[in-house]
Protein backbone atom coordinates (compact mmCIF):
# COMPACT_ATOMS: atom_id res chain seq x y z
CA UNK A 1 0.00 0.00 0.00
CA UNK A 2 1.24 3.14 -0.90
CA UNK A 3 1.92 5.75 1.48
CA UNK A 4 -0.38 9.30 1.03
CA UNK A 5 1.77 12.23 0.55
CA UNK A 6 -0.16 14.71 2.81
CA UNK A 7 0.08 17.79 0.25
CA UNK A 8 -1.82 19.63 3.16
CA UNK A 9 -0.08 19.18 5.87
CA UNK A 10 3.58 19.77 4.16
CA UNK A 11 2.09 22.75 2.56
CA UNK A 12 1.08 24.29 6.34
CA UNK A 13 4.75 23.73 7.40
CA UNK A 14 5.90 25.85 4.45
CA UNK A 15 3.49 28.45 4.92
CA UNK A 16 4.83 28.29 8.95
CA UNK A 17 8.06 28.96 7.23
CA UNK A 18 7.18 31.77 5.27
CA UNK A 19 5.20 33.40 8.40
CA UNK A 20 8.43 33.63 10.57
CA UNK A 21 10.34 35.11 7.39
CA UNK A 22 7.28 37.90 6.79
CA UNK A 23 7.46 38.33 10.18
CA UNK A 24 11.48 39.21 10.31
CA UNK A 25 11.39 40.85 7.45
CA UNK A 26 8.76 43.40 9.00
CA UNK A 27 10.35 43.85 12.05
CA UNK A 28 13.82 44.07 10.71
CA UNK A 29 13.12 46.09 7.78
CA UNK A 30 9.25 47.22 8.73
CA UNK A 31 8.51 46.18 5.04
CA UNK A 32 5.18 43.87 4.27
CA UNK A 33 5.44 41.58 1.07
CA UNK A 34 2.84 42.35 -1.48
CA UNK A 35 1.06 40.16 -3.56
CA UNK A 36 -1.33 41.31 -6.16
CA UNK A 37 -3.99 38.74 -7.66
CA UNK A 38 -5.35 39.81 -10.66
CA UNK A 39 -8.81 37.72 -12.14
CA UNK A 40 -10.30 38.70 -15.31
CA UNK A 41 -14.35 37.72 -14.61
CA UNK A 42 -16.29 35.27 -12.57
CA UNK A 43 -15.74 32.06 -13.40
CA UNK A 44 -16.47 30.12 -10.64
CA UNK A 45 -13.00 27.77 -10.31
CA UNK A 46 -10.82 30.73 -10.65
CA UNK A 47 -13.07 32.80 -8.17
CA UNK A 48 -12.32 29.94 -5.85
CA UNK A 49 -8.54 29.26 -6.49
CA UNK A 50 -8.15 33.51 -5.93
CA UNK A 51 -9.72 33.70 -2.70
CA UNK A 52 -7.84 30.50 -1.71
CA UNK A 53 -4.66 32.48 -2.68
CA UNK A 54 -5.50 35.48 -1.20
CA UNK A 55 -6.36 33.70 2.08
CA UNK A 56 -2.94 32.06 1.68
CA UNK A 57 -1.64 35.51 1.71
CA UNK A 58 -3.30 36.88 5.11
CA UNK A 59 -2.88 33.68 7.00
CA UNK A 60 1.43 34.40 6.60
CA UNK A 61 0.87 38.41 6.81
CA UNK A 62 1.47 39.02 3.45
CA UNK A 63 -0.57 42.38 2.41
CA UNK A 64 -2.47 41.08 -1.12
CA UNK A 65 -4.03 43.37 -3.63
CA UNK A 66 -7.18 42.14 -4.93
CA UNK A 67 -7.58 43.15 -8.65
CA UNK A 68 -11.21 42.18 -9.91
CA UNK A 69 -11.60 42.66 -13.34
CA UNK A 70 -14.89 42.72 -15.35
CA UNK A 71 -15.29 40.13 -17.77
CA UNK A 72 -15.84 42.61 -20.79
CA UNK A 73 -12.46 44.57 -19.96
CA UNK A 74 -10.32 44.95 -22.93
CA UNK A 75 -6.84 43.42 -23.59
CA UNK A 76 -5.49 47.29 -23.26
CA UNK A 77 -7.00 47.94 -19.90
CA UNK A 78 -5.66 44.58 -18.32
CA UNK A 79 -2.02 45.23 -19.41
CA UNK A 80 -2.65 48.99 -18.10
CA UNK A 81 -3.45 47.42 -14.46
CA UNK A 82 -0.18 45.09 -15.14
CA UNK A 83 1.67 47.82 -15.43
CA UNK A 84 0.58 49.92 -12.72
CA UNK A 85 1.26 47.19 -10.57
CA UNK A 86 4.39 46.54 -12.04
CA UNK A 87 5.36 50.52 -11.19
CA UNK A 88 3.75 50.33 -7.42
CA UNK A 89 6.64 49.57 -4.84
CA UNK A 90 4.62 47.60 -2.30
CA UNK A 91 3.74 45.04 -4.77
CA UNK A 92 6.35 42.30 -4.94
CA UNK A 93 4.12 39.40 -7.32
CA UNK A 94 2.20 39.84 -9.89
CA UNK A 95 -0.27 36.61 -10.70
CA UNK A 96 -3.26 36.58 -13.74
CA UNK A 97 -5.20 34.13 -12.83
CA UNK A 98 -5.65 31.89 -15.76
CA UNK A 99 -7.16 31.23 -17.82
CA UNK A 100 -8.02 34.80 -19.35
CA UNK A 101 -11.67 35.68 -21.21
CA UNK A 102 -11.30 34.37 -24.75
CA UNK A 103 -11.32 38.23 -26.26
CA UNK A 104 -8.40 38.61 -24.48
CA UNK A 105 -4.31 37.19 -25.57
CA UNK A 106 -2.72 35.67 -22.56
CA UNK A 107 0.52 35.77 -24.08
CA UNK A 108 0.21 39.67 -24.53
CA UNK A 109 -0.79 40.04 -20.90
CA UNK A 110 1.55 37.77 -19.18
CA UNK A 111 4.35 39.19 -21.13
CA UNK A 112 3.77 42.50 -19.40
CA UNK A 113 4.25 41.17 -16.16
CA UNK A 114 7.39 42.63 -14.86
CA UNK A 115 9.65 39.35 -14.42
CA UNK A 116 11.00 40.90 -11.39
CA UNK A 117 7.42 40.38 -9.69
CA UNK A 118 6.40 36.70 -11.93
CA UNK A 119 5.45 34.97 -9.04
CA UNK A 120 4.11 32.83 -11.43
CA UNK A 121 7.03 32.61 -13.55
CA UNK A 122 5.11 32.36 -16.40
CA UNK A 123 6.91 34.91 -18.35
CA UNK A 124 8.96 33.80 -21.25
CA UNK A 125 12.38 34.95 -20.29
CA UNK A 126 11.49 33.06 -16.83
CA UNK A 127 10.69 30.01 -18.84
CA UNK A 128 13.61 30.35 -20.67
CA UNK A 129 16.36 30.84 -18.17
CA UNK A 130 14.61 27.45 -16.37
CA UNK A 131 15.78 25.42 -19.66
CA UNK A 132 18.98 26.63 -19.22
CA UNK A 133 21.99 25.29 -18.30
CA UNK A 134 23.88 27.14 -15.82
CA UNK A 135 21.28 29.95 -15.55
CA UNK A 136 18.48 30.46 -12.71
CA UNK A 137 14.83 32.00 -13.50
CA UNK A 138 14.27 34.82 -11.11
CA UNK A 139 11.09 32.74 -10.16
CA UNK A 140 10.31 29.08 -10.55
CA UNK A 141 6.65 28.36 -11.31
CA UNK A 142 4.74 27.47 -8.29
CA UNK A 143 2.90 24.43 -9.32
CA UNK A 144 5.92 22.83 -10.49
CA UNK A 145 8.00 23.73 -7.47
CA UNK A 146 5.23 22.52 -5.26
CA UNK A 147 5.60 19.24 -7.37
CA UNK A 148 9.24 18.84 -6.70
CA UNK A 149 8.96 19.86 -2.58
CA UNK A 150 6.56 17.19 -2.35
CA UNK A 151 9.02 14.57 -3.53
CA UNK A 152 12.00 16.01 -1.44
CA UNK A 153 9.89 16.74 1.28
CA UNK A 154 8.85 13.02 1.55
CA UNK A 155 12.64 11.90 1.59
CA UNK A 156 12.27 11.06 -2.57
CA UNK A 157 15.51 11.94 -4.09
CA UNK A 158 15.23 13.13 -7.51
CA UNK A 159 19.13 13.10 -8.71
CA UNK A 160 19.75 9.99 -11.64
CA UNK A 161 15.92 8.78 -10.62
CA UNK A 162 13.70 8.44 -14.02
CA UNK A 163 10.80 10.78 -14.41
CA UNK A 164 7.94 10.68 -16.53
CA UNK A 165 6.17 14.01 -16.74
CA UNK A 166 2.48 13.23 -18.53
CA UNK A 167 1.11 16.38 -20.33
CA UNK A 168 3.57 19.69 -22.01
CA UNK A 169 1.38 22.63 -21.21
CA UNK A 170 3.28 25.90 -20.22
CA UNK A 171 2.36 26.01 -16.62
CA UNK A 172 2.70 22.47 -15.48
CA UNK A 173 4.36 19.91 -18.32
CA UNK A 174 7.13 21.72 -19.59
CA UNK A 175 8.45 23.83 -16.64
CA UNK A 176 8.09 20.84 -14.20
CA UNK A 177 10.06 18.57 -16.81
CA UNK A 178 12.88 21.33 -17.29
CA UNK A 179 12.87 21.50 -13.15
CA UNK A 180 13.28 17.72 -12.25
CA UNK A 181 16.14 17.81 -15.47
CA UNK A 182 17.72 20.71 -13.01
CA UNK A 183 17.48 18.51 -10.21
CA UNK A 184 19.41 15.98 -12.15
CA UNK A 185 16.61 13.35 -13.45
CA UNK A 186 15.89 11.57 -16.58
CA UNK A 187 13.13 13.27 -18.17
CA UNK A 188 10.77 11.86 -20.75
CA UNK A 189 7.48 13.59 -21.28
CA UNK A 190 4.62 11.74 -23.16
CA UNK A 191 1.75 13.75 -24.41
CA UNK A 192 -0.96 13.02 -26.67
CA UNK A 193 0.78 12.40 -29.82
CA UNK A 194 3.33 9.94 -27.51
CA UNK A 195 2.84 6.18 -28.93
CA UNK A 196 2.94 3.78 -26.02
CA UNK A 197 2.34 6.17 -22.95
CA UNK A 198 1.75 3.39 -20.77
CA UNK A 199 5.15 1.61 -21.00
CA UNK A 200 7.22 4.76 -20.76
CA UNK A 201 5.34 5.65 -17.49
CA UNK A 202 6.14 2.03 -16.22
CA UNK A 203 9.51 2.28 -16.53
CA UNK A 204 9.48 5.34 -14.12
CA UNK A 205 10.65 6.08 -11.01
CA UNK A 206 8.73 9.09 -10.73
CA UNK A 207 5.26 10.16 -12.20
CA UNK A 208 4.07 13.51 -12.62
CA UNK A 209 0.85 13.75 -14.00
CA UNK A 210 -0.61 17.01 -15.47
CA UNK A 211 -2.38 15.50 -18.42
CA UNK A 212 -5.79 17.26 -17.37
CA UNK A 213 -7.67 13.74 -18.09
CA UNK A 214 -9.84 12.61 -15.00
CA UNK A 215 -8.27 9.28 -13.59
CA UNK A 216 -5.95 8.49 -16.77
CA UNK A 217 -3.11 6.73 -15.61
CA UNK A 218 -4.25 3.50 -14.16
CA UNK A 219 -2.53 1.23 -11.49
CA UNK A 220 -0.97 -1.29 -13.62
CA UNK A 221 0.89 1.93 -15.96
CA UNK A 222 2.67 2.09 -12.83
CA UNK A 223 6.06 0.99 -11.53
CA UNK A 224 5.70 -1.00 -8.26
CA UNK A 225 7.29 1.68 -5.81
CA UNK A 226 7.49 4.20 -8.10
CA UNK A 227 6.55 7.77 -6.62
CA UNK A 228 3.62 9.41 -8.37
CA UNK A 229 2.78 13.34 -8.20
CA UNK A 230 -0.71 13.78 -9.66
CA UNK A 231 -1.39 17.92 -10.90
CA UNK A 232 -4.56 16.84 -12.03
CA UNK A 233 -7.71 18.73 -10.65
CA UNK A 234 -11.01 17.77 -12.50
CA UNK A 235 -14.43 18.15 -11.69
CA UNK A 236 -16.58 14.98 -12.69
CA UNK A 237 -19.94 14.88 -11.48
CA UNK A 238 -20.96 13.25 -8.24
CA UNK A 239 -24.78 13.28 -7.35
CA UNK A 240 -24.27 12.33 -3.71
CA UNK A 241 -22.67 15.67 -3.16
CA UNK A 242 -24.06 18.93 -2.46
CA UNK A 243 -21.86 20.71 -5.13
CA UNK A 244 -23.11 18.14 -7.34
CA UNK A 245 -19.51 17.28 -8.71
CA UNK A 246 -16.19 16.23 -7.12
CA UNK A 247 -12.47 16.30 -8.10
CA UNK A 248 -10.47 13.91 -8.82
CA UNK A 249 -7.11 13.89 -10.37
CA UNK A 250 -5.11 12.53 -13.41
CA UNK A 251 -4.31 9.09 -11.76
CA UNK A 252 -6.87 6.56 -10.58
CA UNK A 253 -6.26 6.98 -7.05
CA UNK A 254 -7.35 4.32 -6.15
CA UNK A 255 -5.27 1.57 -8.17
CA UNK A 256 -2.30 3.55 -7.76
CA UNK A 257 -2.05 3.60 -4.30
CA UNK A 258 -2.03 -0.74 -4.55
CA UNK A 259 0.65 -0.66 -6.88
CA UNK A 260 3.16 2.82 -5.85
CA UNK A 261 5.57 3.53 -3.41
CA UNK A 262 3.88 7.06 -2.52
CA UNK A 263 1.40 8.90 -4.41
CA UNK A 264 -0.56 12.29 -3.84
CA UNK A 265 -4.26 12.75 -3.50
CA UNK A 266 -6.63 15.07 -5.06
CA UNK A 267 -8.01 17.47 -3.25
CA UNK A 268 -4.97 17.84 -0.83
CA UNK A 269 -1.68 17.11 -2.61
CA UNK A 270 -0.27 19.60 -5.22
CA UNK A 271 -3.13 22.05 -5.24
CA UNK A 272 -2.47 23.22 -1.42
CA UNK A 273 1.48 23.73 -2.30
CA UNK A 274 0.34 25.68 -5.47
CA UNK A 275 -1.48 28.43 -3.04
CA UNK A 276 1.14 28.10 -0.73
CA UNK A 277 4.03 28.74 -2.87
CA UNK A 278 2.77 31.70 -4.43
CA UNK A 279 3.14 33.98 -1.46
CA UNK A 280 6.06 32.60 -1.04
CA UNK A 281 7.29 33.45 -4.08
CA UNK A 282 6.47 37.56 -3.60
CA UNK A 283 7.71 37.10 -0.11
CA UNK A 284 11.09 36.10 -1.01
CA UNK A 285 11.31 38.63 -3.62
CA UNK A 286 10.10 41.34 -1.05
CA UNK A 287 13.27 39.93 0.58
CA UNK A 288 15.45 40.13 -1.88
CA UNK A 289 14.62 43.14 -3.69
CA UNK A 290 15.41 44.73 0.29
CA UNK A 291 18.33 43.19 0.47
CA UNK A 292 19.31 44.69 -3.53
CA UNK A 293 18.12 47.81 -2.05
CA UNK A 294 20.53 47.98 0.93
CA UNK A 295 23.69 47.03 -0.78
CA UNK A 296 23.07 49.73 -3.48
CA UNK A 297 22.22 52.03 -0.61
CA UNK A 298 25.73 50.99 0.75
CA UNK A 299 27.28 51.41 -2.26
CA UNK A 300 25.66 55.00 -3.03
CA UNK A 301 26.08 56.02 0.26
CA UNK A 302 29.30 56.61 -0.69
CA UNK A 303 28.57 59.91 -2.34
CA UNK A 304 26.38 61.22 0.62
CA UNK A 305 27.65 63.94 0.71
CA UNK A 306 27.88 65.03 4.55
CA UNK A 307 30.55 67.25 3.22
CA UNK A 308 33.20 66.44 2.74
CA UNK A 309 33.38 63.02 2.49
CA UNK A 310 31.01 62.38 -0.75
CA UNK A 311 32.89 65.08 -2.54
CA UNK A 312 36.12 63.56 -1.37
CA UNK A 313 35.37 60.29 -3.20
CA UNK A 314 34.16 61.68 -5.85
CA UNK A 315 37.36 64.21 -6.69
CA UNK A 316 39.44 60.58 -5.74
CA UNK A 317 37.30 58.99 -8.70
CA UNK A 318 37.82 61.65 -11.13
CA UNK A 319 41.12 62.26 -10.64
CA UNK A 320 41.67 58.71 -10.82
CA UNK A 321 39.48 57.33 -13.20
CA UNK A 322 39.08 60.43 -15.82
CA UNK A 323 41.28 63.12 -17.76
CA UNK A 324 38.96 65.76 -16.38
CA UNK A 325 41.50 68.94 -15.74
CA UNK A 326 39.33 70.58 -14.11
CA UNK A 327 36.32 70.60 -11.19
CA UNK A 328 34.25 73.10 -9.69
CA UNK A 329 32.37 71.89 -7.09
CA UNK A 330 29.48 73.93 -5.67
CA UNK A 331 27.31 73.59 -2.86
CA UNK A 332 24.99 76.65 -1.69
CA UNK A 333 27.42 79.31 -1.10
CA UNK A 334 30.39 77.40 -1.09
CA UNK A 335 32.54 77.13 -3.92
CA UNK A 336 35.73 75.15 -5.10
CA UNK A 337 37.64 74.96 -8.20
CA UNK A 338 40.21 72.28 -8.46
CA UNK A 339 42.72 72.38 -11.14
CA UNK A 340 45.39 69.68 -12.16
CA UNK A 341 48.47 69.19 -14.58
CA UNK A 342 47.21 66.02 -16.75
CA UNK A 343 49.99 66.09 -18.76
CA UNK A 344 48.23 67.42 -21.71
CA UNK A 345 50.41 70.24 -23.32
CA UNK A 346 46.94 71.02 -25.13
CA UNK A 347 45.19 71.49 -22.34
CA UNK A 348 43.15 74.77 -22.50
CA UNK A 349 42.48 78.00 -20.04
CA UNK A 350 39.30 77.18 -20.01
CA UNK A 351 36.87 78.15 -17.24
CA UNK A 352 34.19 76.80 -16.70
CA UNK A 353 30.43 78.13 -17.45
CA UNK A 354 28.99 79.87 -14.55
CA UNK A 355 26.55 78.10 -12.74
CA UNK A 356 24.92 80.15 -10.60
CA UNK A 357 23.90 79.29 -6.92
CA UNK A 358 20.23 77.89 -6.65
CA UNK A 359 18.13 80.49 -6.29
CA UNK A 360 14.62 78.28 -6.50
CA UNK A 361 15.18 77.73 -3.33
CA UNK A 362 11.86 76.14 -1.55
CA UNK A 363 11.45 73.66 -1.29
CA UNK A 364 14.33 71.89 -2.05
CA UNK A 365 17.05 74.46 -0.68
CA UNK A 366 20.91 73.77 -1.93
CA UNK A 367 21.71 71.58 -4.33
CA UNK A 368 25.46 70.74 -4.50
CA UNK A 369 26.59 71.11 -8.16
CA UNK A 370 29.52 69.24 -9.50
CA UNK A 371 31.28 70.75 -13.29
CA UNK A 372 34.15 69.47 -14.59
CA UNK A 373 35.74 70.35 -17.66
CA UNK A 374 37.69 67.81 -19.51
CA UNK A 375 41.02 68.37 -20.91
CA UNK A 376 40.92 67.44 -24.43
CA UNK A 377 43.18 63.89 -25.68
CA UNK A 378 43.19 61.55 -28.12
CA UNK A 379 39.76 60.47 -28.63
CA UNK A 380 40.77 56.71 -28.83
CA UNK A 381 42.33 57.22 -25.11
CA UNK A 382 39.62 59.13 -23.86
CA UNK A 383 37.16 56.33 -25.00
CA UNK A 384 39.11 53.77 -23.45
CA UNK A 385 39.73 55.38 -20.48
CA UNK A 386 35.58 56.31 -20.15
CA UNK A 387 34.64 52.34 -20.97
CA UNK A 388 36.75 51.30 -18.04
CA UNK A 389 35.59 53.52 -15.54
CA UNK A 390 33.18 56.52 -14.88
CA UNK A 391 32.62 58.66 -11.95
CA UNK A 392 29.31 57.01 -12.47
CA UNK A 393 28.56 53.40 -11.45
CA UNK A 394 25.86 51.50 -12.62
CA UNK A 395 26.06 52.78 -15.88
CA UNK A 396 24.81 50.54 -18.98
CA UNK A 397 27.19 50.83 -21.39
CA UNK A 398 25.28 52.65 -23.61
CA UNK A 399 25.41 55.41 -20.85
CA UNK A 400 29.37 54.98 -20.17
CA UNK A 401 29.56 55.54 -23.73
CA UNK A 402 27.46 58.86 -23.64
CA UNK A 403 30.01 59.74 -21.01
CA UNK A 404 33.07 58.82 -23.30
CA UNK A 405 31.39 60.65 -26.37
CA UNK A 406 31.23 64.06 -23.63
CA UNK A 407 34.61 63.23 -22.48
CA UNK A 408 36.34 62.61 -26.01
CA UNK A 409 34.86 66.40 -26.70
CA UNK A 410 36.42 67.84 -24.47
CA UNK A 411 33.29 69.45 -23.40
CA UNK A 412 32.53 67.74 -20.05
CA UNK A 413 30.30 69.51 -17.88
CA UNK A 414 27.93 67.87 -16.40
CA UNK A 415 25.80 69.36 -13.60
CA UNK A 416 24.68 66.66 -11.02
CA UNK A 417 21.37 67.58 -8.98
CA UNK A 418 21.58 66.90 -5.70
CA UNK A 419 19.23 65.33 -3.18
CA UNK A 420 18.69 67.96 -0.40
CA UNK A 421 17.05 65.60 2.20
CA UNK A 422 16.76 61.66 3.12
CA UNK A 423 13.97 60.20 1.17
CA UNK A 424 12.95 57.94 -1.20
CA UNK A 425 13.35 59.22 -4.95
CA UNK A 426 10.35 59.58 -7.11
CA UNK A 427 10.31 59.59 -10.77
CA UNK A 428 7.21 60.91 -11.22
CA UNK A 429 3.88 62.72 -8.55
CA UNK A 430 1.79 60.53 -6.96
CA UNK A 431 -1.81 61.63 -7.37
CA UNK A 432 -4.89 60.05 -5.89
CA UNK A 433 -2.63 57.13 -4.81
CA UNK A 434 -1.97 56.57 -8.54
CA UNK A 435 1.90 56.96 -9.77
CA UNK A 436 2.44 59.59 -12.75
CA UNK A 437 4.53 59.11 -15.51
CA UNK A 438 8.05 59.94 -14.83
CA UNK A 439 8.93 63.80 -14.81
CA UNK A 440 11.75 63.27 -17.07
CA UNK A 441 13.78 60.60 -19.20
CA UNK A 442 17.00 60.22 -20.08
CA UNK A 443 17.72 62.41 -23.24
CA UNK A 444 14.99 65.16 -22.68
CA UNK A 445 15.71 68.55 -22.78
CA UNK A 446 14.61 70.26 -19.61
CA UNK A 447 14.36 73.94 -18.46
CA UNK A 448 16.39 76.05 -15.95
CA UNK A 449 14.04 74.97 -12.72
CA UNK A 450 12.15 71.91 -13.63
CA UNK A 451 11.05 69.53 -11.97
CA UNK A 452 13.11 66.27 -12.53
CA UNK A 453 11.81 63.85 -9.87
CA UNK A 454 10.05 64.05 -6.31
CA UNK A 455 11.45 62.89 -2.68
CA UNK A 456 9.12 61.13 -1.12
CA UNK A 457 9.44 61.75 3.01
CA UNK A 458 7.05 59.74 4.89
CA UNK A 459 4.27 60.55 2.17
CA UNK A 460 4.98 63.94 1.58
CA UNK A 461 6.55 64.53 -1.72
CA UNK A 462 8.81 67.16 -2.21
CA UNK A 463 10.04 67.94 -5.63
CA UNK A 464 13.40 68.06 -6.95
CA UNK A 465 13.99 70.51 -9.31
CA UNK A 466 17.05 71.34 -12.00
CA UNK A 467 19.45 73.96 -11.60
CA UNK A 468 20.56 74.33 -14.87
CA UNK A 469 18.60 73.85 -18.66
CA UNK A 470 19.94 71.24 -20.74
CA UNK A 471 20.18 67.82 -21.32
CA UNK A 472 18.83 65.05 -18.82
CA UNK A 473 22.00 62.96 -19.26
CA UNK A 474 21.69 60.14 -16.62
CA UNK A 475 18.84 59.29 -13.89
CA UNK A 476 21.08 58.11 -11.32
CA UNK A 477 18.67 56.30 -8.61
CA UNK A 478 15.54 54.50 -9.82
CA UNK A 479 12.14 54.59 -9.43
CA UNK A 480 11.77 54.35 -5.10
CA UNK A 481 15.39 53.33 -4.46
CA UNK A 482 16.61 55.63 -0.49
CA UNK A 483 18.39 58.81 -1.14
CA UNK A 484 20.86 60.46 1.33
CA UNK A 485 21.65 63.99 1.83
CA UNK A 486 23.64 65.49 -1.19
CA UNK A 487 22.90 62.04 -3.05
CA UNK A 488 23.49 62.66 -7.19
CA UNK A 489 20.08 62.13 -8.43
CA UNK A 490 20.46 63.09 -12.35
CA UNK A 491 22.94 64.01 -14.25
CA UNK A 492 22.47 67.40 -16.55
CA UNK A 493 24.40 68.38 -19.48
CA UNK A 494 23.79 72.13 -19.25
CA UNK A 495 23.03 73.68 -22.87
CA UNK A 496 25.75 76.01 -22.62
CA UNK A 497 27.94 73.15 -22.09
CA UNK A 498 29.59 74.03 -25.92
CA UNK A 499 30.75 77.44 -24.64
CA UNK A 500 34.13 78.30 -24.03
N1 LIG B 1 -1.92 32.43 -13.01
C1 LIG B 1 -2.32 31.24 -12.55
N2 LIG B 1 -1.56 30.61 -11.65
C2 LIG B 1 -1.95 29.40 -11.15
O1 LIG B 1 -1.25 28.81 -10.32
C3 LIG B 1 -3.20 28.85 -11.60
C4 LIG B 1 -3.95 29.57 -12.53
N3 LIG B 1 -3.48 30.75 -13.00
N4 LIG B 1 -5.12 29.08 -13.00
C5 LIG B 1 -5.67 27.85 -12.52
C6 LIG B 1 -4.62 26.90 -11.98
C7 LIG B 1 -5.18 25.89 -11.01
N5 LIG B 1 -4.56 26.18 -9.75
C8 LIG B 1 -4.88 25.55 -8.54
C9 LIG B 1 -4.57 26.13 -7.34
C10 LIG B 1 -4.96 25.53 -6.16
C11 LIG B 1 -5.66 24.35 -6.14
C12 LIG B 1 -6.07 23.77 -4.84
O2 LIG B 1 -5.73 24.25 -3.80
N6 LIG B 1 -6.86 22.71 -4.86
C13 LIG B 1 -7.35 22.06 -3.65
C14 LIG B 1 -8.82 21.75 -3.72
C15 LIG B 1 -9.65 22.92 -4.02
C16 LIG B 1 -11.11 22.60 -3.92
O3 LIG B 1 -11.49 21.74 -3.12
O4 LIG B 1 -11.85 23.28 -4.66
C17 LIG B 1 -6.64 20.76 -3.45
O5 LIG B 1 -6.20 20.16 -4.43
O6 LIG B 1 -6.60 20.30 -2.30
C18 LIG B 1 -5.96 23.74 -7.32
C19 LIG B 1 -5.57 24.34 -8.52
C20 LIG B 1 -3.73 27.23 -9.90
N7 LIG B 1 -3.70 27.66 -11.13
Amino acid sequence: MATIIDGKAIAQTIRKEIADEVRSLSQNYNKVPGLAVVIVGMRKDSLSYVSMKRKACSEVGIRSFDIDLPEQISEAEVVAKVHELNNNPDVHGILVQLPLPKHINEENVLSEISIEKDVDGFHPLNIGKLAMKGREPLFQPCTPKGCLELLTRSGISLKSKRAVVVGRSNIVGLPVSLLLLKADATVTIVHSHTLNSENIIREADIVIAAAGQAKMIKGDWIKPGAAVIDVGTNAIDDPSRKSGYRLVGDVDFEEASMVAGCVTPVPGGVGPMTTTLIPNCASLNAADTNEKNATALQKKNVYKSTFPSGFQTLVEEVCEQTDVSELKLKVGDFEMLLKRDTGNSNAPISVSAPIESPITAPPIPSKPMVETISSPSPVAEQESAAATSSSFTNTSAAKTSKFAALDASGQNAYVLVSSSTVGLFQRGRTLKGKRQPPSCKEGDIIKEGQIIGFLDQFGNELPVRSDVAGEVLKIIYEDGEAVGYGDPLVAVLPSFHGIK
